[in-house]
């Protein structure tokens, strides 16, 4: 049994109606995946002349469609090459989102007596050793997850898992301690590892902006993680979340952010995008909206 209509001289059935339904929305997760990086010219490169080749092939230019075809083939392995870190990134968010994830929907209504796991923290340790890292121009770059304990970015620095406190997070970032460089993790309240190596975005970041704002940047983007980043020359506090930045930060705003995203808030619309030419836009026309 199909259901057919016609279109114009196409017949279409549901099955292709949902089918192209689909791919739209797929290529949609794809453009906003790659939106703002370089690979997003390779990509819509690709589609056009994906989309060339089935033009030529359809009008039987049968010399054409054999070139692009051959080209399509060799097409899929360099695209496997490229966007290696990009198709990394999405299967990440659909082992995130899949049946046997934390935060699947699907799991919340079937064991909607189970009470959600409680992430939240006493999260002062964080705050105050951030005033006293910044008052004193240290550089920090702290990584608090609410989900996983990101065991593959710990297992690259030392593991601690330690009581999270504000001694012991200034004894870390101080520059004479051997365990300064890199990133710590933090989550369910304890230090989990120090020295820990993230990845570095690719994508073209703010001049003012240099490798350990890359790493939050590029961290954000890989995980759910909420990045916390002291600036050693200005010791200004900066945030990132799914690739977005905040910049120049109160510590009253750090404390809410942390707060809101240890219950699970979505922050998605507070973050800047990298793009926004200059960042501090959307903070500065909220703040100017409240006077
Ligand atoms: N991939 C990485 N993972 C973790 N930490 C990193 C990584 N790359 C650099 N860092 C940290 O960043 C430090 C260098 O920071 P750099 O001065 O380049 O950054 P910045 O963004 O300009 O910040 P600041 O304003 O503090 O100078 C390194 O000493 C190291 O601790």
């Amino acid at each position: 049994m199909s259901l057919l209509f016609k279109i114009g001289f196409l017949d279409i059935s549901i099955v292709n109606m949902i089918d192209i339904a689909l791919v739209a929305a797929l290529l949609y997760q794809v453009y906003k995946l790659l939106k703002g990086s370089v690979a997003i010219k390779i990509f819509l490169g690709f589609l056009s002349l994906y989309l060339i080749y089935l033009l030529v092939r359809a009008i039987r230019m049968e010399l054409l469609s054999a070139i692009l075809g051959q080209f399509m083939g060799v097409g899929v392995i360099a695209a496997i090459i490229i966007f290696a870190p990009e198709i990394r990134k999405f299967l990440l968010i659909v082992g995130r989102s899949s049946i046997f994830s934390d935060d699947n929907i699907l799991k919340d209504i079937l064991f909607f007596w189970r009470k959600k796991e409680n992430t939240s923290f006493n999260i002062s340790p964080i705050i105050d050793a951030s005033k006293n890292l910044a008052g004193s121009n240290m550089g920090a770059l702290m990584v608090i997850s609410s989900s996983t304990e990101l065991k593959f970015y710990a297992e690259s620095g030392d593991i601690l898992d330690a009581e999270l406190s504000k001694r012991l997070l200034i004894s870390i970032f101080n520059k004479y301690s051997p365990l300064h460089d890199g990133a710590v993790i933090i989550y369910k309240g304890r230090i989990k590892a120090a020295r820990c190596i993230l990845p570095v975005t690719e994508r073209e970041v703010p001049a003012q902006f240099g490798l350990r704002h890359r790493a939050g940047i590029g961290m954000s983007e890989a995980t759910d993680a909420l990045i916390l980043v002291v600036s050693e020359e200005t010791g200004q506090i900066s945030m990132m979340k799914n690739g977005k930045v905040l910049h120049n930060l109160s510590f009253q705003e750090v404390r809410e952010i942390i707060n809101d995203y240890l219950n699970n808030e979505d922050l998605d619309d507070r973050f800047e995008n990298l793009s926004e030419q200059e960042l501090g836009k959307k903070r500065n026309l909220a703040v100017s909206g409240k006077n």
